[in-house]
C-alpha cells in the first residue's frame, strides 16, 4: 500500500498533459507502451490502443492473402503451445475417430452388400417359382382357432416368416381372411384367421352376437386342414374349462374333407417335459383330430414337422395368392435404403 501511494504520487507531479492516474497500472499490466511526452500530435492518441485499422495498408485488396485453414499450422501451434504431449493426444483421438469411422462405414457397406446378394439370391428362388405353371401348383387352406393367447398369430408368423402379408390383402370372404402365404416350391399354403369364433362357458356359441358367429364358425368348414390350437403351459398352471370344451367340440364335429390337428402350443414354457406326456394322454381318444403337435409357434419347436405334415396335404390346385407381397418388397427397399443413406454419410465423414 506504501509503494502504492509513492507511485501514485509520482505520477501526479509530472508535466501536462496530466495523465490518468491509472495509467501507470496499464504500463504495468499490459504491454502497451507509454506514449512519448515530447510527440504532441501522437500524445493524442495516447490513451488508445494500436489499431491496425488506423493505417492504410499499400497491399490492394484482391492480392490480399485469403485465409485458408491448414492443418500444419494448428499442430505447429498446438505444439508450441501445449507441446508435443498434446498433439500426440489430439493426434491419437483423430486416428481413433477415423478407425471407428472406417470400421462403421465397412459393417455398413458389408450389410448392404449382404442385402443385395440376399435379393439376388430371392430373386432367383423367386424365378425359380415364377416357372412353376397352373397345372403343377399345389395348395391348401388352413384354418386356426384357439382361445385368445393362444398363440396363432405367432405360429403364422414363424411359418411364413417374412412373407406375412399384412398389407393390401386380398380378401376371400368378409368372414375370414388371409393373414400368411407360405410359398414353397410348388406348393402354396394359405393360413386364414377365424374371427369372432367364440365360446360360451357352457362350450356353445355365444347367441347374442348370432350372425357374426355362426358365419365364423361356418367358415371353419371352408378350410381342408383346420389347427385347433391350445395354450398347454396355461392348461398345466391354470386350466380354462372353454378351452377344453372347445377341442372336445372339435374333435366331435368332424367333416368331410378337412383334417384337423391338435397343437399343444408354449412348450417351451413347461419345464417338466413329461407333463406334457400327461397332456396328450388327456386328448388322445378324441376321434376328429388326425394329428397331435407339440409345438412352439415362437420359438420353432416342432414347427418343421407341422409344416412337413401341411405341405403334404396340399391340393392340385393353381395357387389363390400372389407369392410375392408388396409388404415383404417395400420392407427391404426402406431397409436398404437406410443403409445406405448411413454408408454414404460415413463415406462422406471419412473423406
Ligand atoms: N413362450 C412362448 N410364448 C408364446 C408362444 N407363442 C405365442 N407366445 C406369446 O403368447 C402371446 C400371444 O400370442 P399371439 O400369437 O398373439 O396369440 P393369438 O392366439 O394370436 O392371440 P389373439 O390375437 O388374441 O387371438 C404373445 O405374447 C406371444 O409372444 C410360444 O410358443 N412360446
Amino acid at each position: 500500500m506504501k509503494a502504492l501511494r509513492i507511485l501514485t504520487a509520482t505520477t501526479l507531479s509530472t508535466s501536462s498533459p496530466k495523465p490518468n492516474p491509472t495509467s501507470i497500472f496499464r504500463v504495468f499490466f499490459s504491454a502497451e507502451p507509454l506514449p512519448p511526452e515530447s510527440d504532441s500530435h501522437l500524445s493524442e492518441q495516447s490513451d488508445s490502443t494500436f489499431d491496425s485499422s488506423h493505417y492504410e495498408t499499400l497491399i490492394p485488396d484482391d492480392h490480399k492473402p485469403k485465409h485458408t485453414w491448414d492443418k500444419k499450422f494448428r499442430n505447429r501451434a498446438d505444439k508450441l503451445v501445449f507441446g508435443d504431449e498434446t498433439k500426440g493426444k489430439v493426434k491419437f483421438k483423430e486416428e481413433e475417430d477415423e478407425r471407428r469411422r472406417r470400421i462403421l462405414a465397412k459393417a455398413l457397406l458389408e450389410a448392404a452388400l449382404n442385402n443385395e446378394k440376399e435379393d439376388e439370391e430371392e430373386e432367383e428362388e423367386d424365378e425359380s417359382l415364377g416357372v412353376v405353371k397352373d397345372e403343377d401348383q399345389k395348395s391348401l387352406s388352413v384354418g386356426i382357432i384357439g382361445a385368445p393367447n393362444a398363440g396363432k398369430s405367432a405360429l403364422t408368423n414363424y411359418m411364413v416368416g417374412t412373407k406375412v402379408a399384412a398389407v393390401s390383402r386380398k380378401t376371400n370372404t368378409t368372414t375370414h381372411e388371409v393373414v400368411g402365404v407360405l410359398t414353397k416350391g410348388d406348393t402354396q399354403i394359405c393360413f386364414f384367421d377365424t374371427p369372432g369364433l367364440m365360446l360360451n362357458c357352457g362350450g356353445f356359441p355365444y347367441r347374442d352376437v348370432k350372425a357374426r358367429v355362426e358365419s365364423a364358425w361356418s367358415s371353419v368348414n371352408l378350410y381342408e386342414v383346420l389347427i385347433v390350437m391350445f395354450d398347454v403351459h396355461r392348461h398345466l398352471t391354470r386350466p380354462d374349462s372353454r378351452v377344453v370344451k372347445l377341442i372336445k367340440r372339435m374333435g366331435e364335429r368332424s367333416i368331410p374333407n378337412q383334417k384337423r390337428v391338435l397343437c399343444m402350443n408354449k412348450i417351451d414354457l413347461v419345464e417338466k417335459k413329461k407333463d406334457l406326456l400327461k397332456v396328450a394322454e388327456e386328448f388322445k381318444d378324441l376321434p376328429g383330430f388326425e394329428r397331435h403337435f407339440m409345438i412352439s409357434g415362437m420359438k420353432g419347436a416342432g414347427v418343421k414337422d407341422l409344416t412337413q405334415f401341411l405341405m403334404e396335404q396340399a391340393l392340385e390346385r393353381p395357387w389363390e395368392e400372389d407369392p410375392f407381397t408388396m409388404t415383404e418388397e417395400v420392407m427391404k427397399m426402406i431397409s436398404l435404403e437406410v443403409v445406405r443413406e448411413r454408408l454414404l454419410d460415413h463415406v462422406h465423414q471419412v473423406d
